[in-house]
């Protein structure tokens, strides 16, 4: 079957964007990865999916696949290239919407400039939320944020990171690093992602503070590896720096595919992230696993 698409990113994090208003788009966990193959498919980070919303309220339904073929429950770099792509198709005359998300409801805003603002909803500090199994470990206070460590085998050697751990609808792992260009992401990002702890697994996060509005952030992200940039990872660094004391709202985030802003007002309030959303090019492809 031929399939429409848009290829778009987010600072650098790539999407295959799919109106399924007007096409049938019912794909098996295979066929999204290979309509994510960076050889055999289009390639992509994400694939984001635009449906028509049931819930009250809501202009549209934003489904998300990760390039492993996984559904996930949000995509902040996706939100900004969701609303540009409706709005660009003429689905929408809003430059304003509100999004049906599997974990809530997000409000992305197209700006004269072309950014565009999302409102993500509030973060979800509670460990059993996340979710987060922290039967056995021992947390260690530091401000109102609590740091986990974790146990990671790496070749024989045991090391413990300490991260903070949060949702913004999916699940992250944070810590501060040094230096974000030297620390161990290839290696130690797969270990968290997969860690024990994490039923869900978890998008693992390498934050270098650069000053109390700065900071330089890398992403190995679930299900698609190291990324560019990652919306909800800067949301949930920068949630995490203020909570721990380091940094002040609105905080400048310098993924390696672009620069990012995150604004949050503390606890209970949403996180608003603001960044570029750029079209690339239109496709059509014939997705031959059946
Ligand atoms: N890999 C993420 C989904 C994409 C998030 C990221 N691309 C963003 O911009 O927030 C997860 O499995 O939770």
């Amino acid at each position: 079957m031929k399939l429409k698409f848009t290829k778009m990113h987010g600072a650098g994090n790539d999407f295959v964007v799919i109106d399924a208003i007007n096409q049938q788009v019912d794909f098996s966990p295979a066929q999204w990865q290979a309509l994510a193959d960076r050889r055999f498919g289009v390639g992509a980070d994400q694939m984001l999916v635009v449906e028509k919303s049931t819930q009250a309220g809501c202009d549209f339904r934003y489904r998300i696949f990760n390039s492993d073929g996984g559904e996930v429950e949000q995509c902040g770099n996706g939100a900004r290239a969701f609303v540009k792509f409706v709005a660009e198709k003429g689905l929408t005359d809003r430059r304003s919407i509100a999004v049906e998300t599997m974990s809530g409801v997000i409000s992305p805003r197209l700006e004269d400039d072309g950014s565009v603002t999302v409102d993500m909803g509030a973060p979800v500090l509670e460990p059993a939320l996340v979710p987060f199994d922290t039967e056995g470990l021992q947390g260690q206070p530091e401000g109102r944020d609590t740091l986990w460590p974790l146990m990671l085998e790496l070749g024989g050697e045991k090391e413990t990171v300490l991260v903070s751990v949060l949702s913004m609808g999916n699940p992250h792992a944070v810590q501060v690093v040094a230096d974000t260009e030297t620390a161990p992401v290839e290696l130690t990002g797969p270990l968290i992602e997969h860690h024990p702890h994490f039923p869900k697994r978890v998008n693992a996060g390498f934050m270098q503070i650069v000053d109390r509005g700065h900071i330089r952030l890398r992403v190995f992200e679930r299900g698609a590896g190291e990324t560019l940039a990652c919306g909800t990872g800067a949301c949930a660094a920068v949630v995490a720096g203020i909570r721990r004391g380091l940094l002040d709202s609105p905080v400048r985030v310098d993924a390696r595919g672009g620069q990012l802003s995150i604004a949050w007002a503390g606890e209970g309030q949403p996180v608003y992230l603001t960044g570029p959303a750029v079209t690339v090019f239109e496709g059509e492809i014939e997705l031959a696993i059946n």
